[in-house]
């Protein structure tokens, strides 16, 4: 009989991460946080919430009855089944709590004195496995040699390291064999970094010939956080807190008009949908073509009407020129070309028999080529929209694209820069600036970030409030962060980044990911939209 053996000699097979950042970013957000601040923020980023929240559909069902049906289930899966608990200020919210960290013990080879039989995982294949996924083909970096369907794996990741070139790279080539000992490339860099045993599903050579497919299910995790896939489906919405908080914060109301305008995949747009009884219009926007597609999928699914989503930048989404705000400009129909097996020898006529050239047949089949092709697009009907007049919505959501600094659990952030970061933040200005002119005299604005990077939270508030004299920050409710950082940070002898006075701090919500509530990192401000001047 096989014993669990703890082979964890010196802590190599613990799991210790700590979180590298740019050294001007470290500065930039310890003089922000306070340094020993900023190290517990960074040190909690490392793991998952405690916990996965439910916001449920309450068109569909009730948070009771979602709630008995999810104590059948994961007492009919765990021997020891999760807590559920609730909390008061959100009704329509459950929480799912989790377990770690744990210590797991890894088996070790049946035979003494051979070493582990060891999987290497990708960074972001990590984390997933953090949040609670299994390991998916993908995300397998490198294996032993010998590894058989069932046998038991140590599983550790790889994390980006510095190239020469300025660059990051994980600097393992796919399908490297692991021999158990020090002279397995990185070999040092993975000591503390094991998140957990699995089985695998696949031999070696299967896991690096397949292209989808489990390829070593976790037994043994470091964190337990139970996985709601494929579970009451329609019913449940697997969603931070913070994001929860953000669609009640913009208070919709029923028959209001609201515009969501960085939308994908849809969560704040269902709640949205979902607060105001599936009365009015909510116009969700995305750039992307298949992020517009998972927003119609998850509406579809939850049953909910009023929602209408357009592929659009939100840059474009101002429109002078015209007057039905949602006049729609074509609908692209999915239409799966594979551009290779087109024989471009042949040449093809126009609509009036006129030859055409090569580049224009190339570019023809570009536009029809919806399918799963060279622009990774998924099939299906997305409406395009020619953008909105000035004034025409009663309440804007700008959930915008930032840095994510914000997002749990996380193993590597030294990417972002203070240049990187402050680009995010112009960015964000940009899109702000369409989101006044969208908004109508009297109006509401809310603007949320995942990111704890106050250059994206606090200094775009400066800036609506100093640009736009006609925008006053609102109370929120419910208000479950804390304040916002007050302040100001000198970037170079030429910018000093502003963020808020005394007076504005309590009017944001700044989630921490130290607080008790031990979220991810998310930022809050509600504005109100007086009469609008130029600015
Ligand atoms: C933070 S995510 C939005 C999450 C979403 N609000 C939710 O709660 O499910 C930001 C989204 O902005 C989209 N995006 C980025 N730039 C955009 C642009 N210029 N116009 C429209 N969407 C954009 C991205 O595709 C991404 O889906």
């Amino acid at each position: 009989m096989q014993v669990d053996v703890d082979v964890d000699a010196g802590g190599r097979y613990a799991f210790t991460p700590s979180l590298k950042w740019d050294p001007h970013v470290e500065a930039y957000f310890s003089h922000a946080y306070g340094a020993s601040h900023f190290s517990r923020v960074s040190s909690a980023l490392t793991r998952p919430s405690s916990y996965s929240s439910l916001r449920v559909n309450t068109l569909k069902t009730s948070t009771h009855l979602v709630h008995t049906k999810l104590l059948q289930l994961l007492r009919h899966q765990h021997q020891h089944p999760p807590l559920i608990s609730q909390n008061p200020a959100l009704p329509d919210v459950l929480y799912v709590w989790g377990t770690g960290p744990h210590h797991p013990s890894y088996h070790p080879h049946p035979r003494p004195a051979v070493p582990l039989k060891e999987v290497i995982v990708s960074r972001k294949c990590a984390e997933a496995v953090l949040r609670g996924a299994q390991i998916y083909v993908p995300g397998v970096m490198a294996c032993s040699a010998h590894v058989e369907k069932g046998d038991k794996v140590a599983v550790s990741v790889a994390i980006e390291k510095p190239t020469h070139t300025g660059g990051w790279t994980l600097g393992i080539t796919r399908g490297t064999v692991l021999h158990g000992t020090p002279s397995d490339i990185r070999y040092e860099d993975r000591h503390g970094l094991y998140i957990g045993e699995g089985v695998a599903f696949m031999s070696r050579t299967g896991i690096f010939r397949a292209k989808e497919g489990i390829a070593v299910e976790m037994t043994n995790r470091v964190y337990h956080l139970p996985s709601f896939n494929d579970v009451l489906e329609g019913e449940i919405f697997l969603q931070n807190l913070p994001s929860i908080v953000t669609a009640r914060v913009l208070d919709p109301q029923p028959g209001e008009k609201i515009l969501d305008m960085c939308a994908a995949p849809g969560g704040k747009t269902t709640a949205i949908a979902i607060l105001m009884k599936d009365k009015g219009e909510v116009i969700a926007l995305d750039r992307s073509h298949n992020k517009v597609m998972d927003i119609l999928k998850l509406a579809d699914e939850m049953e909910i009407k009023c929602i209408k989503a357009y592929k659009l930048d939100a840059l474009k989404s101002v429109n002078t020129s015209i007057t039905d705000e949602n006049e729609v400009k074509s609908e692209e129909q999915s239409v799966i070309v594979d551009e290779e097996c087109l024989d471009l020898t042949n040449l093809q006529k126009d609509e009036k028999g006129r030859y055409l050239s090569k580049a224009v047949m190339r570019k023809r089949m570009r536009q029809m080529r919806n399918g799963p092709g060279k622009n990774n697009s998924k099939g299906g009907k997305v409406a395009n929209s020619k953008g909105f007049a000035p004034n025409s919505f009663d309440r804007v959501l700008l959930d915008a694209p930032c840095s994510a600094l914000g997002l749990r659990p996380r193993l590597f952030a030294a990417e972002e820069t203070v240049d990187s970061l402050r680009r995010h933040g112009t960015y964000q200005r940009r899109m702000f600036d369409r989101a006044v002119q969208l908004v109508r005299p009297g109006g509401v604005i809310v603007y949320s970030t995942c990111t704890i990077n106050p250059g994206e939270n606090e200094a775009l508030v400066r800036y609506a409030l100093d640009t736009y004299g006609f925008l006053t920050l609102a109370p929120q409710s419910p208000k479950i962060g804390g304040p916002g950082i007050v302040g100001s940070y000198r970037i170079d002898e030429t910018h000093t980044e502003e963020w808020l006075k005394e007076s504005e701090a309590e009017l944001v919500q700044r989630f921490d990911p130290v607080s008790d509530m031990d979220t991810i990192g998310f930022f809050i401000a509600k504005f109100m939209v007086g009469m609008k001047r130029e600015a």
